[in-house]
């Protein structure tokens, strides 16, 4: 299906979004007013830049307050209407976005409305103009999308159709199955946009929190399926009020905008996606030498290194670190997947545009396919053939079993993009979004798996005041957490975050639990099934800490309770 956005979507002059919009591949646009008006170029001049970029001009909108009105108010609508048709005639636009009536002066009054609509289709059609009717969530007589419809019925004209908004259906529940009884040629345009569950006025809703589809927890793929079923043959236009991408590089946002839809038409069209990651190959850290001391602490050993890279290979039971020593300050610099079908992973992350990296690998080294997460972490598709680049010298034993999770901190703008990534790409399963209380401000965190929880990842970005938070980690998984915590606290004392007694005070008061977590610096949850977690962090060096946990119990969160408690430490200790 054709691809089309509206410009409200991302941010900058209305040139420099014809632009992003046109360099993600896009194939129209939807002129939001405000662009057109705040811009210094003739109609005219934009039609023809448009033009230019290869972008065709799907619609303009929107036209608001027009439906259902007093006969005074009548008058003045469609002298109103009549300039913005003159306008849409230099424009080259030849379709109108009418938004159900939101003022007080509206009646409610079908026939009233239909009756009025109609008269505007007629003057609309004398410019070779047609007119979408669409029903807005805070519509004040109109804000059901089949109540649009039967307004758009009951005025029988040509010239006039619906224009459907997945944002105004799903934010009020509706069930999108009403739309296979409308004739897919009175579809007249398809709006798309996803949206996080959030409980607040749905107006703000719409205008500030709107995302790409994948991004949020409607279901666009089901309703994008009704609307095929009708024969609908206009555009996939994403419709996107974010406060995050009005401020946002506008390249990034259109080319996010494309994978979000590229991967909505793949799920719609049956193309499977490969299989998601069974567990981590292996977590690669950059290192001026200051993390082989802290791996060797937590009970790891060097196995390897690379026949011609700086790179060793530090395992323990089936974690394995990378440590690359080019010099970068330690931080998490590329996860390896351990992946079913590492060509068919990279094949699909390169059709939803990922970058994919440049193999820089010797002739006789293992074939790595790897892509570049938002962030710009890299990440490789493996099947075992890796390891022997690194001619290992065996298993190494310990308490340590393999890698829990990683967490990764985004730029506050790659939030919604790294979402997309891991979902769409990886095939992780995202959860809810939680805010996190940081002194200094709130940290957003999403937490993502996939299948039997082989690969668990979280992803954090910094939201008010903070910065760009750099911290990174990797956590270990064990099996006797109070066991590492002894040892390290005898062997390593200093290689542990200090946890403060408050901590222990109130965890006490809330349940019975080992007295020696206190002394230990262990922290504790436990989820409503009895399930429970334990966790031990070290300092951290350069971006980076590691975390050991144990679950017990089919305990599946990352002790969300806890984090701030550790943000708190981290930031009092300077790092
Ligand atoms: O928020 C609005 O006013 C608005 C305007 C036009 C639309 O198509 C829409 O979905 C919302
Ligand atoms: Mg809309």
């Amino acid at each position: 299906m054709r691809k089309s956005i509206a410009t409200v979507s991302v941010s900058g002059t209305l040139t420099e979004k014809l632009e992003a919009i046109a360099a993600a591949g896009f194939d129209g646009v939807e002129i939001f007013e405000n662009d057109l008006l705040a811009c210094p170029l003739s109609p005219e001049e934009v039609r023809a830049r448009a033009a230019d970029l290869g972008l065709t001009i799907d619609l303009y909108q929107p036209f608001r307050d027009f439906e259902a009105v007093p006969p005074d108010v009548l008058a003045g609508n469609l002298r109103r209407a009549e300039h913005k048709f003159l306008m849409m005639e230099r424009l080259g636009a030849d379709l109108l976005l009418v938004c159900s009536n939101v003022s007080p002066a509206a009646v409610a009054d079908d026939e009233l409305a239909a009756e009025q609509l109609r008269l505007l289709a007629e003057r609309a059609a004398e410019h070779g103009i047609r007119v979408a009717y669409e029903a807005l969530a805070w519509g004040r007589h109109v804000n059901e999308y089949l109540h649009a419809w039967r307004v758009v019925r009951l005025a029988d004209h040509p010239s006039l159709g619906t224009c459907l908004d997945s944002f105004h259906i799903l934010s009020r529940g509706s069930d999108p199955i009403g739309i296979e009884a409308i004739p897919g040629e009175k579809i007249f345009f398809l709006q798309l946009a996803d949206a996080p569950q959030l409980a607040m006025d749905v107006l703000q809703w719409s205008r500030h929190y709107r995302c790409f589809p994948g991004q949020g927890t409607f279901d666009l793929a089901g309703l994008v399926a009704s609307v095929r079923r009708t024969g609908y043959a206009g555009p996939l236009s994403l419709e996107v009020f974010n406060d995050v991408f009005r401020q946002a590089s506008a390249k990034r946002t259109a080319l996010d905008g494309m994978r979000s839809l590229i991967a909505l038409e793949q799920s719609l069209t049956g193309v499977t996606h490969p299989a998601a990651p069974a567990g981590f190959a292996f977590a690669e850290l950059a290192d001026t030498g200051a993390l082989g001391g802290v791996l060797a602490a937590l009970g790891f050993a060097r196995t390897g290194t690379h026949s011609t890279k700086p790179v060793e290979l530090w395992e323990q039971g089936d974690a394995r670190l990378l440590l690359n020593t080019t010099g970068a300050d330690p931080a998490l610099i590329a996860l390896g997947m351990d992946s079913p079908d590492p060509a068919g992973a990279a094949k699909h992350a390169e059709s939803l545009l990922s970058p994919v990296l440049p193999r820089e690998r010797a002739y006789e080294e293992a074939e790595l396919e790897a892509v570049a997460a938002p962030d710009g972490t890299e990440i490789f598709f493996c099947d075992d053939a890796w390891l022997t680049d690194f001619a290992p010298t065996g298993p190494v034993p310990g308490a340590v079993t393999a890698i829990d999770h990683v967490a990764l901190t985004q730029p506050w703008h790659y939030f919604d993009e790294a979402a997309l990534f891991y979902r769409n790409v990886l095939g992780l399963q995202p959860q809810e979004s939680l805010d996190l209380p940081d002194p200094y401000g709130l940290l957003r965190s999403k937490a993502m798996s996939g299948p039997d929880s082989g690969v668990r990842m979280v992803v954090n970005i910094a939201q008010v005041g903070v910065g760009n938070l750099p911290w990174q980690h990797v956590a270990l998984a064990c099996d006797d957490v109070v066991a590492v915590a002894r040892r390290l606290r005898r062997e390593h004392p200093g290689l542990l975050m200090p946890i403060p007694g408050n901590y222990y005070d109130d965890l006490e008061a809330r349940q019975e639990v080992d007295p020696e977590l206190r002394h230990l610096g262990v922290l504790y949850d436990r989820d409503e099934r009895g399930g429970e977690f334990l966790q031990l962090y070290t300092v951290t060096v350069g971006r980076v800490f590691f975390e050991i946990v144990q679950r017990t119990g089919g305990y599946d969160g990352y002790g969300a309770r806890n984090a701030p408690i550790r943000l708190a430490v981290q930031h009092a200790r300077g790092h």
